[in-house]
């Protein structure tokens, strides 16, 4: 299993109600997740609690069977926005992370070829974050995530701020990338047609605290393409998805 919560409880203040309430859930290697619920019902929070912005209060979190606490590089988070720093070139931007962990020059660059190649950004090495236009950033961004080594990558709506001709393109290219690299990817997002389109599985949250998330399965093949979004099983899904999504917002 790569990733495990067990029993995890948390509340961001001892006055506050609780958000999650013995939690148990796990994702195996290589899945790709995604988490859907209500705004502000704890999606970012479960991606705090796993890269450790926020402290385990009770339960225990493992990856690979091993406590997080014991562990480092286990995970890397990509935000919605690319937080790419506008006076360092693309290539520089890519190799910030391995530069602050002391890789040998010749290696990051070896590196960051390899990647910028893979994500289709060869030419734009040289360039500056302002010459690129958003599903480039993001792509950059990703390239970044990717090359922290991490085996489970945290995608925090990472496409929402892309109009919707590119979010659909970077969706077909995020799964070749899922492909490519086998990675396990959590993957939060508002839209349920997204979940659906990328995922293996789909977690659902649906109480406030939540104990557990409902876990619903995508009936398509790692490899899919656009049209089977219309496949009537697939049409029924997104429906029953939005439907359990309205129920929760008037808990
Ligand atoms: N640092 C914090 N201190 C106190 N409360 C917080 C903190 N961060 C988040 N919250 C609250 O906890 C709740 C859950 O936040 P979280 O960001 O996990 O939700 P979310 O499901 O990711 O929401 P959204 O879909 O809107 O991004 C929200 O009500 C938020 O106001």
């Amino acid at each position: 299993m790569m990733l495990e919560f067990k029993n995890v409880s948390f509340r961001y203040a001892v006055d506050e109600f609780p958000m999650m309430e013995n939690l148990s859930f796990s994702v195996e290697a290589g899945d790709f997740v995604s988490i859907i619920g209500a705004s502000g019902c704890g999606k970012s929070t479960i991606f705090r609690l796993i890269n450790g912005l926020e402290q385990l209060q009770e339960g225990e979190i493992l990856v690979n069977g091993r406590p997080i606490r014991e562990q480092k590089q286990y995970s890397a988070f990509m935000p919605q926005k690319d937080l790419l720093f506008p006076w360092r070139t693309i290539e520089k931007n890519i190799c910030l992370p391995m530069e602050l962990a002391g890789v040998p020059a010749a290696e990051q660059a070896k590196r960051c070829k390899e990647v910028l190649a893979q994500v289709g950004l060869s030419e734009y090495m040289k360039k500056y974050p302002k010459d690129l236009s958003g599903g480039m950033k993001q792509r950059v961004s990703f390239a970044r995530t990717l090359l922290s080594g991490a085996d489970m990558l945290l995608l925090d709506e990472p496409f929402s701020a892309l109009d919707y001709l590119t979010r659909v393109e970077m969706q077909e290219w995020l799964l070749e990338q899922w492909e490519h690299y086998h990675k396990t990817i959590l993957f939060i997002t508002h839209d349920v047609e997204e979940a659906v389109f990328l995922s293996k599985k789909i977690f659902v949250i649906q109480d406030r605290p939540f104990s557990s998330m409902e876990m619903v399965e995508v009936p398509l093949p790692a490899h899919r393409d656009r049209n089977d979004l219309k496949k009537p099983e697939i049409v029924d899904l997104k429906e029953r998805l939005i439907g359990k999504l309205r129920r929760s917002v008037r808990l």
